[in-house]
């Protein structure tokens, strides 16, 4: 019941110290983004990937305090449901005329999650729902605050003047290093921009629109923005780098959905952007990207518990509206993982088992050291990104009884299946699960195209030809995903077809972490020459292996059964086979040496172009 006096006097007090704790988190969050510039502009990349890592545990820390201080100074916790109500309310008046109003009440949840009991888990004492619309709140210039930018900026370039114009757009962000030869940069931006607009007339409301800030991630920056031309929109990213001189130059002019989502795709981490209104600039990519889920973006900008919050939304709706089951995932039961999934829904979850067999030394507290690991470092755009659950419930009548089985047979003291709310509904409730997007398995991928005779050169069919050219295809990419998680120090451990998935843009991600190592705790070794005959002829492996060995020779029998994979993978990736090409990078990074990761394909870099 919606209590019709306020007359609680602690509620107020409680509601805005709940509220100066969001403050505090956003402004210290804010602080850490902004600072993103000067790292940039001092090539600080140690410091940038850093504070990438430190700022996602910013949020955990705040809430702590808050609720902390919420039992010291109002015992929280012993306030009748009445009371709590009153909180929720006076939070909604504060929430008025903030700009943040979708973070606070995500705040607010996390808060009061720990002090009540999960049975007022609803609407009436948290945020199950938005309170508070983020529609068209702006940054006004107003005589107290000058300074203060509108959330994206309009350029309105003429026939004669473009170039100027971007040049002028370039240098409105203040970026302190100067620039090789920003007039040549803007020329082949324009040049890209026109090939992307077409033989078309530049219309009265022909304009750039950029976002205000920039946006920064490991050793770039990137101004985000959109063309429109008449009833069409384009959206744009221009990456900014230090050149080898350490001057700036603008790297490729990306335009277009495809290349806009694979620079935010969840396999990369997350960008550091100084935002006052971030409902305004997830509005803007929005925009740009229409197929890609707002959780998603607010998880690319950092905002990681605001992603979490909508995805449980958006996953709770997509439940009410379908009848399908969950059952055990497509592919080769994990050893550590149960995964299972909706068939009518784009993620899987992956529950860690109460046991492992022998050949898994590992634990649950290790496993969950790895996935964290795998959160707080570079993905690279080849490690899916997880998020993980506590105390999930879903209603028991949309398991399948195969699941329920394998659960209970595999993972006992992680579910329990009650009626815990008692309103007459049986729940399946997890303890902890992590989700993450589905993709196709890498072997089911290479089967399927097996199977369509991609591997007989006798085969000559439409059908196997095109499964030819996708065996290639994702050979050549799979290596490549190693390439780039070794640059970022990541030894994925097992490196087997089946712990990699294929998205929708056909690129290979890796989303098995629990034997992922830092490449710089490893040993690479050359297998040792048999000593006798004895040794030679063995099946077994007759030399001693220390726990941080690895041999990369022995790779090739798991992986190179096929003998077209064998021939792409030897002509593209050999050095994955050899020590030394380990030896060597771990050696580069070891010595400080910081790769170069780029979001978008080479070609596109205009280095490449000229
Ligand atoms: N993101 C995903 N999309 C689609 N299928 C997935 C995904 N993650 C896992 N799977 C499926 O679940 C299986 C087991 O997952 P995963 O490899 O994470 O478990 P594991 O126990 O760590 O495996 P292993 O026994 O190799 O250590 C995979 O082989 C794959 O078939």
């Amino acid at each position: 019941m919606f209590p019709t006096r306020l007359d609680s006097p602690l509620a107020p007090d409680i509601a805005r110290a709940m509220m100066d704790g969001f403050n505090r988190h956003y402004q210290l969050f804010r602080t850490e983004s902004a600072r993103a510039k000067h790292r940039f502009e001092t090539a600080d990349w140690h410091g940038q990937q850093r504070a990438q890592r430190e700022r996602i545990e910013f949020y955990d820390l705040r809430v702590k305090e808050c609720s902390k201080r919420l039992e010291r100074e109002f015992k929280a916790g012993e306030q009748s449901m009445d009371v709590w109500q009153q909180i929720k309310l006076h939070y909604i008046g504060l929430l008025v005329n903030h700009h943040q109003p979708e973070l606070a009440e995500t705040f607010f949840n996390s808060v009061t999650t720990k002090i009540l009991h999960h049975s007022y888990f609803h609407n009436d004492f948290i945020f199950v729902r938005p309170a508070v619309s983020t529609e068209y709140i702006e940054n006004l210039v107003s005589s107290v605050r000058p300074n203060y930018r509108p959330s994206y900026l309009c350029y309105y370039p003429t026939q004669d003047d473009v170039q100027a114009q971007l040049v002028r757009m370039v240098q409105d962000f203040d970026l302190r290093v100067p620039f090789e030869d920003l007039e040549r940069d803007a020329l082949r931006v324009m040049e890209v921009m026109r090939r992307q607009l077409g033989e078309v007339k530049l219309r009265a409301n022909f304009q750039v629109q950029v976002l205000s800030n920039l946006f920064f991630r490991n050793k770039g920056c990137y101004i985000i923005g959109k063309l429109i031309n008449g009833f069409y929109e384009h959206g744009f990213a221009l990456p900014v780098l230090h050149g080898p001189n350490g001057k700036l130059r603008i790297d490729a002019a990306l335009f277009g959905e495809d290349d806009l989502l694979r620079l935010f795709s969840f396999a990369r981490a997350y960008f550091m952007v100084d935002m006052e209104i971030p409902s305004a600039y997830v509005q803007f990519l929005c925009s740009m990207m229409p197929r890609k889920p707002r959780n998603e973006l607010y998880n690319a900008l950092g905002l990681a518990k605001q992603g979490k919050t909508l995805f449980y939304r958006d996953f709770l709706h997509h439940l009410q509206h379908s009848t399908d089951k969950f059952r055990i995932a497509a592919g080769i039961k994990g050893m550590v993982m149960l995964v299972f999934d909706l068939p009518s829904y784009p993620y899987v979850f992956k529950v860690i088992k109460d046991h492992f067999p022998h050949q898994k030394d590992t634990t649950r507290a290790q496993v969950e050291g790895k996935y964290q690991l795998v959160k707080l470092h570079d993905r690279v755009g080849r490690m899916a990104d997880t998020l993980d659950y506590s105390e999930v419930a879903f209603p028991r009548a949309r398991f399948s009884d195969e699941l329920i089985a394998e659960l209970q047979q595999f993972a006992p003291s992680q579910i329990e299946i009650s009626d815990r709310d008692g309103d007459g509904q049986t729940e399946v409730i997890i303890q902890h699960l992590y989700i993450e997007r589905r993709m196709i398995p890498l072997n089911m991928f290479l089967q399927e195209a097996f199977d369509a005779g991609g591997a007989d050169p006798a085969n000559t069919s439409p059908a196997a030809l095109r499964a030819r050219e996708q065996i290639t295809r994702a050979v050549i990419d799979y290596g490549y995903a190693i390439k780039d998680m070794v640059a970022a120090n990541i030894f994925p451990g097992d490196m087997l077809w089946k712990n990699f998935g294929i998205t929708r843009n056909s690129k290979v991600v890796f989303y098995d972490y629990d034997e992922i190592e830092y490449l710089t705790d490893c040993h690479f070794r050359k297998v040792p020459e048999p000593r006798n005959e004895e040794e030679e002829m063995s099946g077994e492996i007759w030399y001693r292996v220390g726990p941080h060995d690895v041999f990369p020779e022995t790779f090739a029998p798991f992986l190179l059964g096929n003998p077209l994979v064998r021939e792409v993978f030897l002509q593209y990736h050999a050095n994955l086979l050899d020590p030394v090409f380990w030896q060597t990078q771990k050696e580069r990074i070891a010595a400080g040496y910081v790769h170069d990761v780029f979001p978008y394909e080479r070609e596109k870099r205009f280095i490449n172009k000229v």
